[in-house]
Formats: C-alpha cells, structure tokens, sequence
C-alpha cells in the first residue's frame, strides 16, 4: 500500500483512488473529511467521467478533461479509454491529438514527461536523473520536427510522445510506470510559435545537422547511462533526421522509429489483407507513392523485405515501386535524390509531372499516398487506377483527417465500389449500391503499442525490419473472412486491446527466434506477456 497520506496521497495520479478508497483506507491514511462520504467503486466513477464527457462540445475540450483526469487518477483514465477504445483512441490520438499540438502552448497544464532542450547540452546525464523512476524501458522521444502531417510544431510536438505511450498502455497493458514521453527541445523553425507568447519552447531556430546529431548522440548516451534496459522509440521527427539518425542506431542499440517502422509494418498488414481480397501476391504487385519523405521511404523499404520473404531478390522487389513526390516522378533526371531514394529511381523511367500520367506508365496495382497534401488523390487519378486494375488498392495515409489524399468516399465512388481502401485516420462506413462499405484505418496504433510490449518482454536489444514484418503479420491474420468481406484490412478497434495481445506474443516470440532478447526464453511467451499487463484496477 502507499506510503503517502493525505493530501499529497490524493495528488499522486498513480495512487489516487478518489472516492474508491475504502473506509478502511480513509482511516488509515488520514483521508476522512478529504473525500465526500460516499464510497463508489471504480465503475461508478467511470460513469461520472462518461457524463462529464458528454457536456464537453468539442474534441479538443474532450482531449482536455481526459489530459486532466490522467493527471488526477491514472487508473481511471485507463478504465474510461477501456469502456470504448474506438471512440477515444481519437481523442488522446490523431486526429485530436493534432489540433491540440497546434494549440499545445494555450492547453498546457502538466509537463507529463520531460522537456530535454538543447540549451541544457553538456548535462544530458544530470538531466535524466531528475526523472523518479528508475527502470523506464521505453522512451517515446520527438524534436517536434514533423509533427503527423502538420510541420515543424517545435515543442508543441510533446502532445505526440505523451499520447504514443498512452497508446501503449491503452493497447497493448504496458504499464505505464515504465514509459516516459521525452520533448528533445532543439527550437524551431516554426515562426507563427516563435511569436506565440504563450509558446512554451526554446525560442530559437532549429540547430545544424551535425549539432543536431552530436546532441541526440549526448542523448542517446545518458539514456543508456541512466537507464540500461531502456528502447528509444523515435517519434515525428523531421524526414531526413528520422531516416538518417535510424540508420546510424538501428543496430547500435535498442531503438526504433515508428513512422518509419510502424507506418512500413501497418501498410504491410493492410497490403497482405488487400491480396486476399484481390487474391493475389505481394510480390506481384507494382506500387506507387505519393511522397517520398521518411513514411514512403519506411513503407517501401518494409514491402521489399516483405516481397523478399515470397522470394524476390532485392533488387527485384525494389525495381516494383516507384516514388513521385512535389516535383513529380522520382526518375534517372532527376538531380534531388536521396540516397535513400536512389533504389526507387529506375532506368528508363521519364520525367512525368502529373500523377495521373505517371500511373498511366508505371501500371501500379497499389497507390500509395503520404504526401501530406489533401485531395491529391482527384476523381481522376482513381478513375486511372480502376481502368487499370480490377480491385486498384488505394491507401490514403496522409493525416489528421483534412490532409488524407482522398476520403473513404471518394475513392469508393470514383472507383464504383472497387478500390480496396485504407486511411491514416477512421472514415465512415460508405454506403454504395445497396453494400456497405467499411473503410479501415490504416494507423500505426495496431503495431507499436504491441512491438512496444513485445521489447518490454523482452528486452530486445535492437528492434530490426523483422519483427515489424512478424507484426504486420500477426495483425493481418486477425481479420477474419467476413470483414474482409465488407472492405475492412484491420481488426475493429473496438477489440484493438485483444488484437495487441496477439501481435505483442507474435512479435516477442520472433525476437526470441532471432536471438535479440535479453532475457531467457520463458516456457509460454503468452504467459509471460499476460503477467507483465497492466489492469486498470484498484488492488482488491
Ligand atoms: O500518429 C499517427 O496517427 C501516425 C503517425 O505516426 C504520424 O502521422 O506521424
Ligand atoms: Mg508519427
């Protein structure tokens, strides 16, 4: 039981039971006349939040009381976003998290993490012990560099890591004392925040990359010091950052980037479901994207190493997709590439402007959209797509909801019923011709929370493209016949807690094959798993 009393007992957010505490409790913590007389239990709170909730008019006032009330009670919070994940994953994540970034600096209320900023280099390691908990595995950390397809939102970016490890527990039961959402302050080149007297971050533009890379490297070493066990998971950073600075840990230590790794392993799920609807294969499929930045690099990286386990060698699995971005196709005449690119740019391939031109030369079977940039996918870019392809899979990934490339409805429309659709974010089920069709959501929710337990179980020490394939896998196989039936490539969000379940053994069992955990084998790696589930429960 708590060694706190009191007061300071009802201000701990871990240890608050609010008016569940017991008379006994009450007693003997010294917390008669500190609570109103009437015990309840834990779901007669919950029905106070939901009422509570109900009054609020808008999302973001919602985002707002559930930040409040994870601040209050954290196991309440937990026990409310339970009654209904499918409602609330929106609210403490994309979309609303989105619009409350934007407005973060006005809606602060708690750090809820730490704020590690550049002006504070040279003592990354004294920092990091000012944090109470000991034994933290996961860091979720973010420059707010990229934040989801909004920009640099500078320290405004923290709503990000605070609501990814909300989502590990909201997911996958990782307990929550073990994860710490990080805010790696290095400015910003954002000049609407720097004139924002209510902006919270440094007030300064965005360092060099070589400065940048030596203070993430001053990072990287005081979280090994401070906290040996733990996985640094890189969230929203800028393109280049994100896929450089991957690069360079991937197999240095545990660590990994989840727009680049979850957003590959999520459209992998979706792409392996897509075949079973078109019945087809992987690696006999031609894809294009929309966007060339870290999301398309991450995403077609992790279809090859998905098309080289049906047997494509790796060149032959790269020569099958192609990258167009702002300034068109990404082909030999081009003098921006990327190395990152350059295994996307094909012989051969000329100069095209128009997305619909390109589609009428490459043939893609699968359209691709991350380009942050709404309505990129016109009536006429899908009416290309459905004139080549009997079921053209069309994954509009650009996020919050006003950046997709085009809606669930659009693409139903324009395609009479035939596109196999996802988006970044939850559309409405379309009704077409007497069918309806329910579009999924293609969002890195079903895999990290699990990956994330599964290197908890684990203690993997590095987290390579294979165990994000196993994920992909582990989430797809979960849809059964019927849903895919009505169009749906993901399991229902309503059951995302059981379906990361799963995904989190599967993934964990393949960490253990590849020889990175940390720890012996246990003799049910479900078992294990299970043990290590946070409950939203008081202590019987
Ligand atoms: O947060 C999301 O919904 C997906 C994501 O990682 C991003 O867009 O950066
Ligand atoms: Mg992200």
């Amino acid at each position: 039981m708590s060694d706190l009393a009191g007061v300071a007992l009802l201000e701990d957010p871990k240890q608050n039971f609010g008016t569940a505490f017991t008379q006994k409790e009450r007693e003997e913590k010294g917390l008669i006349g500190l609570l109103p007389p009437t015990m309840e239990k834990l779901e007669d709170q919950v029905k106070r939040c939901l009422f509570q909730l109900s009054k609020k008019n808008n999302d973001l006032e919602q985002y707002i009381y559930l930040t409040q009330l994870a601040d209050d009670n954290r196991t309440l919070f937990y026990a409310v976003i339970a009654t209904d994940p499918a409602r609330f994953l929106k609210i403490v994540y994309d979309p609303t998290v989105g619009t409350a970034c934007l407005e973060f600096g006005h809606i602060y209320r708690k750090p809820n993490g730490m704020y590690v900023s550049y002006d504070q280099r040279g003592k990354l390691k004294e920092v990091l012990k000012n944090w109470p908990v000991e034994d933290v595995r996961v860091i979720c950390v973010s420059t707010g560099g990229r934040i989801l397809g909004l920009g640099d939102l500078g320290a405004n970016g923290m709503g990000i890591p605070i609501g990814k490890l909300q989502l590990y527990t909201a997911c996958a039961a990782v307990h929550p004392d073990v994860l710490l959402p990080v805010l790696l302050d290095c400015g910003t080149d954002n000049e609407k925040l720097l004139a924002d007297p209510l902006y919270l971050g440094l007030k300064q533009k965005r360092p060099t990359t070589d400065d940048l890379d030596a203070f993430v490297q001053e990072f990287v070493d005081a979280v090994l010091d401070r906290f040996p066990k733990c996985c640094i998971h890189f969230e929203d950073w800028k393109g280049a950052d994100a896929i450089r600075l991957l690069a360079r840990y991937v197999n240095q230590i545990s660590c990994y980037n989840d727009d680049i790794q979850g957003t590959g392993s999520v459209t992998v799920a979706g792409l392996y479901n897509a075949m079973k609807i078109a019945k087809s294969n992987l690696k006999d499929q031609r894809v294009l994207f929309l966007g060339a930045g870290s999301a398309g690099i991450g995403i077609a990286n992790m279809i090859v190493s998905a098309m080289k386990l049906e047997g494509l060698s790796e060149k032959e699995a790269q020569a099958r997709i192609s990258l167009f971005d702002l300034n068109g196709l990404l082909e030999p005449s081009r003098k921006d590439i990327t190395p990152e690119q350059q295994k996307y740019v094909h012989d051969g391939e000329k100069p095209a402007k128009d997305l619909s031109e390109a589609i009428k030369a490459l043939k893609p079977t699968v359209l691709i959209g991350v380009s942050t940039v709404k309505g990129t996918f016109t009536q006429q870019v899908i009416e290309t797509m459905t004139q080549l392809n009997d079921r053209p899979v069309i994954f509009a990934l650009s996020n919050p909801t006003d950046h997709a490339e085009c809606t669930a409805e659009e693409a139903y429309k324009f395609s009479q019923g035939k596109a196999i659709y996802a988006a970044g974010v939850q559309f409405d089920p379309v009704d077409l011709n007497g069918k309806t069709l329910v579009p999924s959501q293609a969002n890195n929710f079903y895999v990290f929370p699990a990956v994330g337990m599964a290197i908890v179980a684990t203690e993997a020490k590095h987290v390579p493209d294979e165990i994000f394939i196993a994920a992909a896998r582990a989430v797809a196989d979960q849809v059964t016949e019927e849903q895919l039936d009505k169009g749906m490539l993901f399991p229902p969000q309503a059951s995302v807690q059981a379906t990361s379940h799963v995904t989190a053994v599967k993934s964990a069992q393949r960490i253990f094959e590849l020889g990175l955990a940390r720890i012996p084998k246990p003799d049910s790696v479900d078992k294990h798993v299970t043990m290590l589930e946070y409950k939203a429960e008081y202590p019987s």
